[in-house]
């Protein structure tokens, strides 16, 4: 099958366009890190946002790819300095999202793709609901995120058995989202968080060039 063209190659040229922010969220196991580097595989005019973390690097991580791995102190001034769009304390360990990339992604007019918590989303819609479009992840049951969690192979037991502690209150945080999506095939999720950025790329609000479009159009009727 062709590829389905993106909306960024269908508009006209002239309308310029501020990116939006996309985020994933979901307990942690139920694919959101899987979709992300599918999406980013196959889907131009997005980028992924590095966010810095206190956690421990795990096999085959790497460092400024998967996160900007940082200690405590370094994290403490960022935050006392602004540097974070947001930020959390998630099982035991801060993460947050340096400014600077996604201000100049977003003014460039490309769209940033965020892997992070409820509470990084909270932080997100209080000061940027405009450009943000959030999606929440379910995993199809909680047999199945166990054993997700477990076949990652990258996590201790007690690791796996905190996260999975927690699974239930980070579900309880499904209704803030604009979408929900439930991760049983990976492709299907893709198909579908590709549809969402599609659509939303789309928004009348986001094309900012559309009213003189339409007077240019109209000027010549
Ligand atoms: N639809 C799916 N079917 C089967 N396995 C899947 C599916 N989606 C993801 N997985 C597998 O589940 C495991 C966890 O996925 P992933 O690391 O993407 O989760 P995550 O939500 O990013 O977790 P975290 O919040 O801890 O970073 C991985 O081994 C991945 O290959
Ligand atoms: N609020 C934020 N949450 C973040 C950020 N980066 C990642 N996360 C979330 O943390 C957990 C655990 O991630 P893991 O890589 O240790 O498995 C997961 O829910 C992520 O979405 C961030 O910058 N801000």
């Amino acid at each position: 099958m062709a590829p389905i063209p993106s909306p960024s190659t269908t508009a006209p040229k002239d309308i310029s366009r501020r990116g939006l922010m996309l985020v994933l969220s979901s307990p942690s196991g139920a694919g959101k890190t899987t979709i992300s580097r599918r999406l980013l595989e196959r889907e131009s005019g997005i980028t992924m946002s590095v966010s810095a973390t206190t956690r421990a690097m795990r096999p085959g991580e790497v460092s400024g790819v998967d996160y900007h791995f940082i200690d405590q102190a370094r994290f403490d001034r960022m935050a006392e300095d602004g540097a974070f769009l947001e930020y959390a304390r998630v099982f035991g360990n801060c993460y947050g999202t340096p400014r600077g990339a996604v201000d100049e992604a977003l003014s460039a007019g490309r769209d940033v793709l965020f892997d992070i918590d409820w509470q990084g989303t909270q932080q997100l819609a209080e000061n940027a609901r405009d450009d943000l479009v959030s999606v929440f992840i379910l995993p199809p049951s909680g047999e199945e995120l166990e054993r997700r969690l477990r076949g990652r192979a990258q996590d201790s037991a007690e690791v796996i058995a905190g996260r999975m502690a927690k699974a239930s209150d980070e579900i309880s945080h499904w209704a803030e989202y604009d979408y929900v999506i439930v991760n049983r095939d990976v492709d299907e999720s893709v198909a579908a968080v590709t549809a969402i950025l599609h659509a939303e790329r789309l928004r009348r609000r986001r094309q900012v060039g559309m009213t003189q479009f339409v007077k240019n159009v109209q000027a010549a009727l």
